[in-house]
């Protein structure tokens, strides 16, 4: 199954190939039955069952391919064998190149076609070999051939274009959810990523009961750094935090920009504890560093709101609670962590 297909696209190939394989084979079966050629209405008729089975078979995708595949190219043998209705079977070839194409992609596609020609030089040399028909003008098998080489190199490199075009899309459209889920300044993933984690964090509190902690942090006195020392250096406060989240949390922890002066830090399989461990790491980091920018420099402090999220609550409610603590280490002073235990129903302040 070549890469960039998906599995609902290539259902729908195969079944488009098997229904337009039924219809054709099965209507010249009752033609050549009409006709008394009674050996290729039979050929056209096994042929066209084995379509049906392709388009029913729910399961076998890749079976189902090969089963139009080659039941196409026995198909198309059997005509160049024979030489169909009055030496007309081989012009049929010609469906060969695009419908592999479409259904193996360009690398197996190509190696199906290859084994596909040889088949069908053995096919027009027994014919003539065994004199089961006879081409009339003697060039035509070899035109045909020649034909059909060239007909299968253009729809190679249609596919070979088709597939790089594909791929070049595919990129595109990965970069740009990429971009789309972190924030360029700081380069933290953004709000709309972190809403999704947690939803998967959640769901595996739910399931398997893996708690994880919330730290819901804001840059106290921002608007005064931003007034004193200008917006650039503001930005580079900022920035400087992201450093500070990644140097400080757990390796498969998140810390993201939530909004402005406001991030986000998810620590997956974390109680309480750990969080106000991890965000005291973060005070006294932030204590043990300036933020230097010109010819300015200043530390910065944080207020933070520490909750561990509860299968009762749900999302909104959790960050709404981890917001109501951050309020309350506001309020407190600042510079300080404020958590909420669900066990004892009380405010515990931890940093001073
Ligand atoms: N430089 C810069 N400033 C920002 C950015 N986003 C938000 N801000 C600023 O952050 C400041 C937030 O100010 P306030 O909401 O008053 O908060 P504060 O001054 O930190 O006060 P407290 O929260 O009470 O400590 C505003 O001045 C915003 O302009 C940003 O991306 N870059």
């Amino acid at each position: 199954m070549y890469e960039y297909s998906n599995n609902s696209e290539r259902k729908l190939i195969v079944r488009f190939f098997s229904s337009i394989g039924f219809i054709a084979t099965f209507s010249m079966s009752s033609l050549a039955f009409i006709n008394s050629s009674f050996l290729l209405s039979f050929a056209l008729f096994v042929s066209a069952c084995f379509y049906i089975w392709a388009f029913s078979s729910v399961k076998g995708l890749e079976r189902s391919a090969s089963a139009i595949l080659y039941n196409l190219y026995a198909l198309m043998f059997y005509l160049v064998v024979t030489g169909g209705v009055e030496g007309t079977g081989p012009i049929w070839i010609f469906i060969v190149s695009p419908v592999t194409y479409s259904i193996r992609g360009l690398k197996r596609g190509t190696f199906d076609i290859i084994l596909f020609l040889l088949a069908i030089i053995l096919g027009f040399h027994f014919a003539d070999r065994f004199n089961i028909y006879d081409y009339n003008p003697e060039q035509l098998p070899l035109r045909i051939m020649l034909s059909f080489i060239i007909v299968a190199l253009l729809s190679g490199y249609y596919e070979y274009s088709r597939e790089k075009y594909n791929s070049k899309i595919i990129a595109l459209s990965q970069k740009n959810e990429l971009l789309a889920t972190i924030d360029p300044l700081t380069n933290l993933p953004n709000r709309r990523f972190t809403m999704d984690k947690l939803a998967t964090f959640k769901k595996e509190l739910k399931e398997a009961n893996i708690p994880f902690v919330l730290l819901l942090a804001d840059v106290d006195n921002f608007k005064k750094i931003n007034d004193e020392f200008g917006h650039d250096f503001g930005d580079k406060a900022l920035i400087h935090l992201s450093k500070t989240f990644q140097k400080n949390i757990p390796k498969n922890a998140i810390a993201s920009r939530w909004g402005g002066e406001e991030f986000l830090i998810i620590l997956p399989d974390s109680n309480l504890e750990n969080g106000m461990q991890i965000a005291e790491k973060i005070h006294n980091s932030l204590k043990n560093s300036e933020v230097q920018h010109l010819e300015n420099s200043t530390s910065l402090t944080l207020s933070i709101g520490a909750i561990s999220a509860s299968v009762e609550r749900s999302i909104d409610s959790d960050i709404k609670l981890a917001d109501e603590l951050l309020y309350k280490a506001k309020e407190q002073g600042k510079n300080r962590t404020c958590s909420y235990t669900n066990l004892h129903k009380s405010l515990i302040n931890l940093t001073n």
